[in-house]
């Protein structure tokens, strides 16, 4: 087993110890390679999941829980009202501010609303997704689009500043644009880095670098794109005190170090 695959693990043992609660009954379950370490953590555990639904986002996701012997139940599902105890997930980049990047394997949209619908969302990774600003060692933005909007898509991030957003390809070049879970395209758009918001409090604008939450919403206001795989504006607690579900943005982010040791960061309460 690699390092990376050792840091992961500590990383989820650490993030499902701190957040699970032992009486969980809705628990969100992201995607990606990291998130493996999550369930198998949650099994460690040993607590009573027999009355626990396990929301997938996600193909991939739905057979972890599955193969686990956990009860998946989709995201349409989830009765009208209940809000997810918890929701656990990778991340291919995160900030100082706990904004994420997502989509490095092509899931984000059911993602992002499963974390919204939950109390707590909490990102695993290892030490490579921690940086102080987005798009610092990860270089591009994932975008899921329409495929018939796709080519509309590419000319209007170029014009927010994207040097060469591509459609994303599947592995072998003659099955054409990989497919997302929803059969959409994934658009990974370039940008400079993004700023935080200690940037932002120093007066750092430098020409076209973007704040995380405004080009968000720029790209998510491009007709045909679906969802951004920026993650950012309120977490969970600051949602559900301005009257709402959840956030996209976890409360904390815990991230295996090479040293074998856990770094966790926190959002302000
Ligand atoms: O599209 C995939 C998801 O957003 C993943 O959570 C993200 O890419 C991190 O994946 P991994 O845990 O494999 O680094």
């Amino acid at each position: 087993m690699s390092n990376v695959e050792d840091a992961k693990r500590a990383a989820a043992k650490v993030a499902v110890t701190n957040h699970y609660p032992k009486d969980a009954r809705w628990v969100g379950i992201g995607s990606g390679t990291t998130i493996v370490y999550v369930v198998e953590a949650i099994k460690a555990l040993g607590v009573d999941t027999s009355l626990t639904h396990y929301v997938p986002t996600g193909y991939q996701s739905r057979q972890l829980i599955l193969n686990a012997g956990l009860m998946a139940v989709e995201f349409d599902a989830i009765p009208p009202g209940t809000v997810l105890d918890v929701a656990f997930d990778g991340a291919d980049e995160v900030d100082d501010d706990l904004n994420c990047i997502k989509g490095g394997g092509a899931c984000l949209f059911q993602e992002k609303i499963v974390a919204m619908q939950s109390k707590e969302f909490i990102c695993v990774a290892d030490s490579r997704k921690l940086q102080s600003n987005l798009l610092s060692n990860w270089k591009y933005v994932p975008i899921e689009v329409a495929p018939i909007a796709a080519y509309r898509v590419l000319r209007k991030l170029e014009e927010l500043g994207s040097v060469k957003p591509a459609i994303r390809t599947s592995l072998t070049p003659k099955e054409g644009p990989l497919k997302t879970d929803q059969g959409f395209f994934i658009i990974d758009a370039p940008f400079p880095p993004l700023l935080n918001t200690a940037d932002i409090a120093a007066g750092k604008t430098g020409s076209g670098a973007w704040q995380v939450d405004a080009l968000a919403r720029h790209i998510k206001q491009i007709a045909g794109v679906l969802e951004v795989g920026l993650f950012s504006g309120m977490t969970g607690p600051q949602a559900r005190s301005a009257g709402g579900v959840g956030g996209q943005r976890p409360v904390a982010a815990y991230f295996g170090m090479p040293d074998g040791s856990v770094s966790v960061r926190k959002a302000a309460a």
